[in-house]
This record gives structure tokens, sequence and C-alpha cells, in this order.
């Protein structure tokens, strides 16, 4: 029997296994949970038990998780559909490592452009750079997907720790968000930055060429106000982009995964050198946790087992990540890019079908907002969305302690009540305390009841510090190299974006009257038909 089968059949048998009737093995708590540092990952409130654990553990075994982090670390290219390795762990190494890639060793030029970004960072942070009006006082970012999703995470995440210049970001091509932007900016104290790994995405270079416009009105050397991150320094030149400005990286270190490095420039720039160090610091040493400690303890691929339980032998098609911090508002969407373009595959690394479900729907939102919105889901509808909770046992905030104590203690409710629930007696008995009776207390009642029995994990930290964040990250990441391993996925190309992006640049043409839509299906032709009568 494969690991596959004995899971499907242990699935079988904890079909109605009360979560909290698990509670009655003493310490459970403790022995399903796995600790990296002082972060706990708590993955008891769900049906694994001894018996499944053990499975799962053999399915990561057999699927070869450890040869092929090993791989991953030792620069071989893993990325089979593009011939390239997978190398952003370099991009947080210490000063000892070496790291090698076709037999040369590529820490001495992470470090140079670390070292290079460091000094441009703290130049303009201390108005040594100025703009043509004085000293910097905004930075725009424009990007998309990875070089934009990290940055502006983990801005937000960090804002106690802002001292610099205020950060902005532009991604979407839809004018609105670099003319809603722009407009309080000064173009003589702002710097724009211009992220982008190819330096060929058609939203980021229509940003792009809009700010130039923008900072051409009262600047009149606009080149010396922008600067460039990108593994294509040939086009950054082309655009006129100075090269002292230009921070490069390589082809091993994919989009989503980049936030580490040059597209990392904005986040060092609002919290400079030393707090950006930290942040790198903390998914070094969750990257030294995924590589050394027993599988059984070991916090990301723990995560990514539960992940794999819950969405290929479960079969819950979403999961929820419910970060209890308000600066963590854009975790969700960091992670949905990360999770949803790295797993999110058909066919396995060989070509074939994929023999099971690809990775699972990844939503979320910060709580306790969700819970005024879509946690009335979460309870009672008929579908099981497993949620992944994270909170933080200290705010920034002392003088509003009593603000954070609400947040943990909701936070802590939830999971407790998804797996509790409240059954149709005890609901019954707090209609009748309401003077109900008879069938109208019947029908209330069942209103009432709350199925329980949800799955749920916890990651609970200190505090939000860059220190933590980084290894947040980091853990999010391997987990989604473990499920991507288990699953036989490549998880580092992302071919699925292509096609939707081949018929957007053919259909300009066609919108703008230049060309026919007589290869069009009848419903993009009444499409194009009503934009071509509405837009005048
Ligand atoms: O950094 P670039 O090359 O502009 O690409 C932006 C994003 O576009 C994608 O290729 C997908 O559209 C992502 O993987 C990437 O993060």
């Amino acid at each position: 029997m494969t690991p596959w089968d004995r899971l499907s059949t242990l699935a079988e048998t904890a079909q109605g296994q009360s979560i909290l009737d698990l509670f009655t093995q003493e310490g459970r708590a403790a022995e399903f949970s796995a600790r990296f540092g002082d972060m706990l990952f708590d993955y008891s409130k769900t049906q694994i038990d001894t018996k499944t654990r053990a499975a799962l553990l053999d399915l990561a075994r057999e699927a070869g998780v450890e040869s092929r982090r090993a791989a991953m670390f030792s620069g071989e290219k893993i990325n089979e559909t593009e011939g390239r390795a997978v190398l952003h762990t370099a991009l947080r190494a210490g000063p000892e490592a070496r790291v090698l890639v076709d037999g040369v060793d590529v820490m001495p030029g992470v470090r140079k452009t670390r070292a290079a970004m460091a000094r441009f960072a703290e130049d303009l942070r201390s108005g040594a750079f100025m703009g043509q009006g004085g000293a910097i006082t905004d930075v725009v970012n424009i990007g998309i997907g990875g070089s934009d999703l990290g940055p502006v995470m983990a801005v937000l995440a960090l804002a106690p720790y802002h001292d610099g210049p205020k950060v902005h970001f532009v991604s979407n091509v839809d004018g609105a968000h670099i003319h809603d932007t722009l407009q309080h900016l000064d173009p003589t104290t702002t710097l724009v930055i211009v992220a982008s790994k190819t330096f060929t995405t058609i939203e980021t270079m229509t940003n792009a060429e809009t700010a130039r416009k923008w900072m051409a009105t009262q600047v009149t050397d606009t080149g010396a106000q922008f600067a460039a991150l990108s593994s294509n320094t040939e086009a950054t030149q082309e655009w006129g982009i100075a090269q002292n400005r230009v921070f490069g990286f390589e082809d091993w270190v994919g989009g989503r995964y980049s936030l580490w490095g040059p597209i990392g420039l904005s986040i060092m720039l609002a919290v400079g050198a030393d707090n950006f160090d930290a942040f790198l610091q903390g998914a070094a040493e969750m990257d030294a946790h995924f590589c050394t400690v027993p599988l059984h303890d070991n916090v990301p691929v723990m995560l990514a087992l539960v992940g794999i339980w819950h969405a290929q032998i479960q079969g819950h098609a979403s999961r929820a990540v419910l970060p209890y911090d308000q600066r963590l508002l854009r975790l969700p969407a960091y992670l949905q890019q990360l999770e949803m373009e790295s797993n999110g595959k058909r066919v396995s690394m060989d070509g074939a079908d994929l023999a099971r479900d690809s990775g699972p729907i990844v939503w979320g939102e910060p709580g306790t907002n969700g819970q005024h919105a879509f946690y009335q889901l979460i309870h009672q509808g008929t579908r099981t969305v497993p949620c992944e909770f994270l909170v933080a046992a200290k705010g920034h905030e002392p003088d509003l302690a009593h603000h954070h104590a609400l947040l943990v203690a909701n936070c802590l409710a939830q999971s407790e009540a998804l797996m509790r629930g409240r059954s149709l007696d005890e609901a019954r008995s707090s209609m009748a305390a309401k003077g109900l009776a008879g069938p109208e207390l019947e029908r209330q009642a069942r209103h009432r009841v709350f199925p329980g029995n949800r799955p749920s994990t916890t990651l609970i930290y200190p505090q939000l510090t860059p220190r933590t964040l980084g290894q947040i990250i980091a853990l999010y990441e391997h987990r989604v190299f473990v499920e991507g391993i288990i699953l036989g996925i490549n998880s580092y190309d992302q071919w699925g974006v292509e096609l939707g992006k081949e018929l957007a640049t053919k259909l300009g043409p066609v919108l703008a009257g230049e060309t026919g839509a007589d290869d069009k299906d009848g419903s993009t032709r009444a499409l194009i038909e009503y934009v071509q009568s509405n837009r005048s």
C-alpha cells in the first residue's frame, strides 16, 4: 500500500472523528505542534492523529523531500522546465555561505549587490542622494506580481520600523492606480523604482513610461531620479537608467521569491539596512531549521503536510489564511501568488497529468475584519474551509495593549469555536431561555447550530518584528516547495500566466479598430463592440 492509499483509508476512518475528542489524549496540544525558536505552530485542532501523521511523513520521505531540498540548496537546476536553479535562499545566506551554480560561487555577487543597495539606501535616507528639489521624500515602486506583492506586504507589515521616505506602490496597468498615486507627490523629491525581473512586463513598462512623463514636467534630468531592479540589465540601460542605480539579480531568483534581494529595495528604503538585514537573518534561520531539523519537528514540513491532508486527502478545495494582525493586511494576497502561482498546475514535472488535485485556492483577510464578513460561511456553510490563523502575543503599541488583548482573544476564540461548534441541544436551551417554545423554538434553534469539527492551525509568535516577518515568509516558501515535491509539481515556473498575456497583446489593435475581430468568438466580439461604441 502506498502512503497515498494509506492516507485515503485513514481519511475514511477520520470522517466524523471529533477533533475535540482527540484532546482526551493527554498532551495532544504539545504532541501535535512544532516549535521554531520562540514561534509555535499548533496543528492539534485538526483530525490528524499519530497514524495519520506517520503516513504523511512517509509520504514526504517517499516523495524525496530530503533529497529535493538538498538539490535546491546546492544549486541544482530543479526548475526543470526553465532549466534554472532555485536559489532565493542565497539572497539571505550568511557571511560564511558558499553557493555554487554551474561550479561558480554566486555569493560574492550577492554580497556586492546587497552592499550596493545598502549604500544607496543610506545615501537616500540621509539626504546625500537628492532629487532636483532636495531630499527624497517619496519613493514609488512600480512593479507587478512578485515585483510588487512581496515589497508591499513587507512594507505594510513593518510600519513600526519606518523611518525613511514614504514608500508607495503602483502595480495595476489601470491608469487610476498611477494617477491616484502620483497626483499628491512632488516629482522633484520623488524617486521612482522600476522593479521588473524581465523589464518587459507590459503593465510595469507602461506605468514606468507614464511616471517618466510625469517626472519630466518638473525635472530636467529625469533618469537621475529613477532606479531599476532587474535581471535584464541591458534593457535597463536602454531605458536610460544609470548603471549605478541598477540593482541586478540572476535568473535563479524567481519573481515571487525575489523580495530578499534587489526587489526588496523599497523595504530597505522604508526601514533601513539594519532592519532589512534582520529580515534576511530571520529567513536564513528558517532555512537552517528547514534543512536540519527532522521532518517530524520541521515547521515548514508539518505546515505542508497539514496542507496536503486537508487539500489532497480530505478534498477541501480552499484554505483561508487569517492573520490577526492589521499590518499583515496584504499577506493573503502575497500568499495567493506564492502558493497558487507555484502549485496551481495540472501536470507533474514529467508532463503527465497530475494524479490528484493541484494546490488549493488560497484566500483570506485580517481578523477581526473577516469575522464580520465571511466567517459566517466558515462556521455554518456546507463546505469545510481549513483555516490558518497567525497572531503575535504582543503588539507594538504599549498604550493600546487592551486592543491587542481583544485581538488575541478573538483569534483564539475563532479556532475554538470552529472546533467546538454548538450543538442543537445547546441552541435549544438558549432559545428556551429566551422564552421560545414548540415549533418556533425548534426552527430558531436550528439556525443557531454550529456543526463544529472544522480544522484550523495557529502560528503564534512573540511580536511581528523584521526578523519574525523573515521567518514567516521563509516558512511559507518552504511549505510551498514541500507541497510541490509531494505533488510532483515544478513549483518554480508559471506557464499558466502566458496565454492571457498573448491574447491581450493581440486584442490591443482590435480594440483600437486597427485590425478586425473576425477570428474572435461571438462573446468576445460583442464585448469589443460594446467598448468601441461606449468609450468616447
Ligand atoms: O518582474 P517581472 O518580470 O516584471 O514579472 C512580474 C510577474 O509576472 C509574472 O511573470 C506572472 O505574470 C510573475 O511570476 C512575476 O512575478
